[in-house]
Formats: C-alpha cells, structure tokens, sequence
C-alpha cells in the first residue's frame, strides 16, 4: 500500500480527504496557497473529529488524526509523496497551473488523483508528462462519511495505476464505482442540473428555498433538497460545474442559472462562508 499521500487543496474537499486518510493510518501532507486557510483546515480537521461520533462516524482522537498530517504552502511541497489527490477550485486555469507545477515537482511514479465535479480527466492528464499515472476520483462530500467514490480512468491511465488507486481507496474504506470519462461523469450530469434548475426557480420567484428543498424532502422523501445540497457542496463550485458541463457540451440546456452568479459574486457560497441559499449564523431560516 501507498503510504505517503499528498493533498493538494485544503477546501471542503481537501480537509476530508486529509481527514480520512489520516484516520485510517496514511501519512499526509496537505498543501494549499496560505498558512490562514491551512490553520483553519487543521481547527475545521480538529472539530470534524471531534463531532465523529455524533454524526454517526467513528470515535476520533483528534490529535492522533492531526499528528499525521503535515501542512505546507505550494504544491511543490508534495514532491516526495507516492499519491497525490488534488482537490483544488473547479476551474481549469486553477488545476492547469497546478498540474504544471506537480509534475515538475513529482518523480515520474507518482500517481495524481485528479478530485474534480465535471472536467474531464483525459484533459488534465493531457498536459501532464505521465498521463499514464492521472486518474479521476470523483469523492462525495462530507468524505469521511461517504462509503462510495466514481472512479475516472482517462484515455491513457494504466491498469498499475487503477490498482493503486483502488488500494488506497479501499484502505479509505470506500467502495470505487467506476465510470467512463465524460464531463459531469454520472453523478453531476444529473445533480448539477437539478441544483442549477432548482436555483432557477427561485430567481425567477416560483418558491424560495425552503419551499424548493420541502418539495424534494417532504414530496419526495430525499434526506436533503437540491438548495441545501448546493450549499452543502458551495455555491461558487456549483456555478463554476455547470460553467464546465456548458463549455464542454455546448448545451444550453447547461446554461447557468444568473442567480448563482449574483451569489458567488457577493461570497454567498453556503456553509463555508456562513451564508449561501441559507444562514448558517445559528438559524436554518431560508435567506433566498
Ligand atoms: N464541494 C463538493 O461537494 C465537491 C464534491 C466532489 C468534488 N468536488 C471538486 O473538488 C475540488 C475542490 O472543491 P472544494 O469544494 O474543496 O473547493 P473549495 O473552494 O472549498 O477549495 C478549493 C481549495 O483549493 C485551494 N487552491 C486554489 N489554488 C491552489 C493552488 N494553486 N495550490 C493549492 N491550493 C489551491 C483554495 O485555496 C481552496 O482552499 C473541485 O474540483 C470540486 O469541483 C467538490
């Protein structure tokens, strides 16, 4: 088994892959562009675990998972590591500049993990000099608490390089679900098209969105709305997803609800940023 693993990207999806790692005995080695947004992965990492068990996980000590996991500035940090998962923002110049960087960086064994909503992973291993060693892992959020992954081969990803990411996976405990490479895969194909449309009908004063999310909780019997999952996720990758299935397709059926824009402009990104669809100052009170 691959023991060293780096995340590169220290957002909602990077303190759980870190997190879930590092609980299930990897080293790890977490980088993103700051030491504020690492301090506050490693307090985010911290009360994650903390809440364990209270959210119907394992018990957790938090300074054992944290003991594992060091912190560092620049992705060039993850230099020595077998794996890496890259998580960072959904959008293409963003994980171009990235990937650039990495594969100077990283010996020609490393396998990059590419943890992306939509983009599809043949492009990303294209400007790579190992597209041998690039796979797409497409990991459910809150990630510790998810038992399943899709798992995205590209054009050129080796049987070798399959059979590490599986192992790893599996030590996580998650299951791989494999899926072609397609843009939005299988899961954000469906769910990006709901939220954007759900979004729609609140811009244009169909419901608001504790009425939209009533609909698909109550009506339906899902344990979230399409709202609550949009903030859940963060606004701002909702919007920069459906921006990546409509460049892609050249479908308007993708066109992104203005709605989202206005949000991601003004920093209403959801759970991360205290307010998005709802407010996350201590009330569940819809505010859009
Ligand atoms: N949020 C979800 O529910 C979810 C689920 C599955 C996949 N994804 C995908 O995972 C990826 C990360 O999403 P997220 O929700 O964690 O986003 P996020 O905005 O919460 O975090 C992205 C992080 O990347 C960091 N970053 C940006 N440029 C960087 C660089 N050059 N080097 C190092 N770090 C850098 C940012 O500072 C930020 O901390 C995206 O591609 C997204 O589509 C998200």
């Amino acid at each position: 088994m691959d023991r060293a693993i780096g995340v590169v990207g220290a957002g909602v999806m990077g303190v759980g892959v870190a997190q879930n790692l590092a609980q299930t005995g990897h080293e790890v080695v977490l980088v993103d562009t700051s030491e504020a947004i690492l301090a506050e992965a490693r307090a985010t990492i911290r009360n994650n675990c903390r809440m364990s068990r209270l959210t119907g996980g394992p018990e957790l000590d938090p300074d054992a998972v944290l003991a594992r996991i060091t912190t560092a500035v620049g992705a060039s940090a993850v230099a020595k590591v077998d794996i890496v998962v890259e998580n960072v923002t959904e959008n293409w110049d963003v994980k171009r500049g990235v990937y650039q960087e990495l594969d100077a960086a990283c010996g020609p064994d490393t396998v990059f993990v590419v943890n992306t909503s939509a983009i599809p992973i043949t492009q990303v291993a294209s400007i790579t000099k190992r597209p041998a060693n690039v796979i797409g892992v497409h990991f459910m959020n809150p990630v510790p608490a998810k038992p399943a992954v899709e798992m995205i081969p590209g054009v050129h990803t080796s049987e070798q390089t399959i059979e590490r990411t599986r192992a790893m996976l599996s030590a996580m405990g998650k299951r791989a679900i494999p899926v072609k490479d397609a843009c939005g895969f299988v899961s954000n194909r469906v769910l990006m098209l709901t939220v954007n449309e759900a979004a729609y009908l609140v811009h244009e004063g169909v419901a608001d969105a504790a009425g939209v999310d009533d609909v698909f909780r109550s009506c339906f019997g899902h344990p979230m709305g399409p709202l609550e999952t949009a903030d859940l996720i963060g606004v701002d990758t909702i919007l920069y997803s459906v921006e990546v299935l409509y460049d892609q397709y050249s479908d308007s059926k993708y066109r992104p609800c203005p709605l989202l824009r206005e949000m991601t402009a003004a920093g209403l990104h959801g759970r991360k940023t205290g307010r998005g669809f709802y407010d996350y100052g201590g009330s569940n009170r819809a505010v859009v």
